[in-house]
């Protein structure tokens, strides 16, 4: 109960962020819409990627508010990223989709394997399904979404298994993957199978010029899929030490103190964070300045006493954690009081 009144003041805090403009919708998007849009009626089936981090913010909403995206209702939803997402949230979220009937979803990591295979297979029998059987039909499959969620990464991993043969020949193709987003400016065709034929188009990445949301912009900024530099980077921070605050993995952060460093750990409940030590050690994201970031807000937390549902309190927490990186990090506090 605490944690979701938490996340209902975070949320509020994230409503308060500003500065989303839309600037990131420049003409070679709406060059982009457009051409997504005519070849929509065109293909066989739609994948609309999104991340798993963050599927409802990175709904493809642009050509959604134009009429309906899918022809004839040959929509499915990738999660993308789905090793970076809390798996349960994933799972509610695939649930969730299924119960709607809206649309089948699969939740995928486009760096796995055998999670391409998954999606390859589900590709497959719905292009047989939709082509009634027929062994030597060639079917079509338009890749969608916002920027950054994994087009490319996901056609490439596509191509590359469906394509094995091809491989030995040195006739493969690559689309450009990239972590800044924008990086596909143009439509093109990849084969990812035979019996049938299946070509995947890649597109470039399409942001509506409006988010659904008020927290959307934040949490674009925060996934990737927009410029930090498009938004005041500081309400992103903030919106981030709100959801930090607002939710229990920080506990797991007591773990850092004992794995070879002196600060003190703070007075959290320690049960769970005993179970997770091991995770650590694989924890690649683990350099000394994530480590320093995530003792100043286990401590910060695990020390406030005011109530984190009240978005006041919650506030007062995350001026306190500002407060508390700076001097750790011993940052001059000047461009701070500049922003209030
Ligand atoms: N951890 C993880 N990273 C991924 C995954 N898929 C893609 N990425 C990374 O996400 C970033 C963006 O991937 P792209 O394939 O370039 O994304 P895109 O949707 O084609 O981007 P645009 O060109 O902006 O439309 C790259 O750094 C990829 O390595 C995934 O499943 N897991």
């Amino acid at each position: 109960m605490a944690a979701a009144a938490a996340e209902t003041a975070s949320r509020r805090l994230g409503a308060a962020v500003r500065g989303l403009s839309g600037a990131w919708y420049g003409r070679h998007m709406a060059a982009a819409e457009r051409a997504i849009r005519t070849r929509l009626p065109l293909v066989d089936l739609v994948l609309e990627v999104r991340d798993a981090r963050v599927p409802a913010s990175s709904a493809f909403e642009s050509l959604r508010r134009r009429g309906p995206l899918e022809p004839d209702g040959r929509r499915f939803v990738v999660l993308n990223k789905a090793d970076l997402a809390d798996p349960s949230e994933t799972e509610k979220w695939t649930a969730y989709m299924k119960k709607q009937r809206t649309c089948p979803c699969i939740a995928v990591n486009s760096h796995n394997r055998e999670s391409i295979k998954e999606l390859l297979n589900v590709v497959r029998s719905r292009i047989r399904e939709i082509k009634h059987g027929e062994r030597d039909c060639t079917g079509t499959v338009l890749l969608v979404g916002i920027p950054n969620v994994g087009k490319s990464a996901i056609v490439n991993a596509m191509h590359q298994i469906g394509r094995i043969g091809a491989a030995d020949k040195g006739k493969l193709k690559h689309a450009i993957v990239s972590s800044h987003p924008g990086e596909t400016r143009d439509i093109s065709g990849y084969k990812v199978a035979s019996h049938p034929n299946i070509y995947v188009l890649d597109t470039p990445g399409v942001l509506s010029p409006r988010f659904a949301n008020d927290d959307s912009g934040p949490r674009l900024a925060l996934t990737g899929a927009i410029k930090g530099s498009l938004l005041d980077e500081y309400d992103i921070a903030q919106f981030l030490l709100a959801v930090v605050n607002s939710r229990e993995g920080y506990r797991s952060w007591e773990n850092l103190n004992q794995a070879g460093d002196t600060s003190s750990s703070g007075n959290a409940n320690t049960s769970r964070s005993h179970s997770k030590k091991r995770q650590y050690v694989s924890d690649h994201s683990q350099d000394f300045i994530v480590k320093a970031v995530r003792q100043v807000l286990f401590e910060t937390i695990s020390s406030f006493k005011g109530d984190l549902g009240k978005e006041d309190e919650l506030r007062r927490l995350v001026d306190r954690q500002f407060i508390s990186l700076q001097e750790a990090f011993k940052v001059s506090t000047e461009s701070s009081t500049q922003q209030s």
